[in-house]
């Protein structure tokens, strides 16, 4: 398996290619960045686990030598938030970095499974799918936008709130619809342990509160230095890794993952009860050899999780249009 980062010399990228290197899966990390990618390769290529490490910069084919014989590609190139702004606001710089990176998987690697970790997610993931159809290679479901941090998230706080840590490892919380403010939609009806479901009040509005603005909690406390990056590299990770094990033939690996419900077309019947006629959502996706083998319905919610979801379709539909027509117009 060979594994590709790009924007690999960068604060996701670098703690992100640490963690790939260490997967017994990756027989290959290519790492690709503007600057430094063949430093941090060279590194990384001192630990002693299988994996064969190179660096690339754009120049000599860089990205084309990164990218060819790729069975996945992780991509957490862009700029990071600064207080005050949105993941909007990353929009005029980050989705011209990740077209062009499309348009070289799309030439170099149009196989490979594609992970969005780039913001906005909710735009970007679009911009890419739109990409690879403009070069005929579009396949659903192999592209994935990344929101296991808020699931990564979720289970954290709710452990806190439990009052043991230990439970950070195994408790589970379904987060849906997308990755920014009011489009990240925890189910805590659908938590693993009891506790989430029976908050209410103000407790249930907090916790549902924090999972949504968690990434604001970093950027605030980083005051300018960027957003959260190791805590992304571990969650980055953590989906690389089921989507890897399911290509390797492992069964019954479920994750929440922002999707083209092209997808699976009987999933997106499904769903559209609920969120109507939207291309993208995340969603409950069973992982297969090809990539999204199922994607799952959001199960029963109760009334208030009918609200979050109604409430976060708008901002998704925005953002959706927001990346199909960036791809649509930069074609004039
Ligand atoms: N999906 C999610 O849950 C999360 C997404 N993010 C997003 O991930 C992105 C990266 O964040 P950080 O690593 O903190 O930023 P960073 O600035 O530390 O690193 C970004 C890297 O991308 C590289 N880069 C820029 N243009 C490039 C290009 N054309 N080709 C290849 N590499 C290029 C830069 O040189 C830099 O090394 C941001 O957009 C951020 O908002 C961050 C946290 C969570
Ligand atoms: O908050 C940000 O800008 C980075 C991010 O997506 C997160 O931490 O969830």
């Amino acid at each position: 398996m060979k594994a590709v980062v790009l924007g690999a010399a960068g604060g996701i990228g670098q703690p992100l290619s640490l963690l790939l290197k260490s997967n017994p899966l990756i027989t290959e990390l290519s790492l690709y960045d503007i600057v430094n990618a063949p430093g941090v390769a060279v590194d990384l290529s001192h630990i002693a686990t299988p994996a064969k490490v190179e660096g690339y910069l754009p120049a000599d084919d860089g990205l084309k030598k990164t990218l060819t014989g790729a069975n996945i590609v992780v991509i957490p190139a862009g700029i990071p938030r600064k207080p005050g702004m949105t993941r909007d606001d990353l929009f005029k710089i980050n989705a011209g970095i990740v077209r062009d990176l499309a348009t070289g998987i799309a030439e170099h690697a149009p196989k490979a499974f594609v992970l969005v970790i780039s913001n906005p997610v909710n735009s970007t993931v679009p911009i890419v799918a739109e990409v690879f159809k403009n070069k005929g290679v579009f396949d659903p479901k192999r592209l994935f936008g990344v929101t296991t941090l808020d699931v990564v998230r979720a289970s954290t706080f709710v452990s806190e709130i439990i009052g043991d840590r230990g439970l950070a490892t195994s408790v589970t919380v379904p987060v849906v619809g997308g990755h920014s403010g009011i489009t990240i939609v925890p189910i805590l009806s659908q938590s693993s342990h009891p506790l989430p479901a029976s908050l209410t009040g103000d407790a249930r509005a907090a916790l549902i509160n924090r999972i949504q603005f968690g990434g604001d909690e970093v950027v605030k406390a980083k005051d300018g230095a960027g957003s959260a990056t190791l805590s992304m590299a571990f969650a980055g990770a953590e989906f690389a890794g089921k989507v890897l094990r399911a290509a390797k033939g492992e069964t019954g690996i479920v994750a929440p993952t922002y999707v083209n419900l092209a997808a699976d077309s009987t999933g997106a019947k499904a769903l559209s009860g609920i969120i109507g006629d939207l291309e993208y959502f995340s969603a409950p996706v069973e992982l297969g050899p090809e990539g999204v083998k199922k994607i799952n319905g959001l199960g029963s919610l109760d009334d208030s999780e009918k609200k979050l979801v109604e409430a976060a379709l708008g901002d998704l539909k925005t953002n959706i249009e927001k990346g199909v027509s960036f791809v649509g117009s930069s074609k004039l």
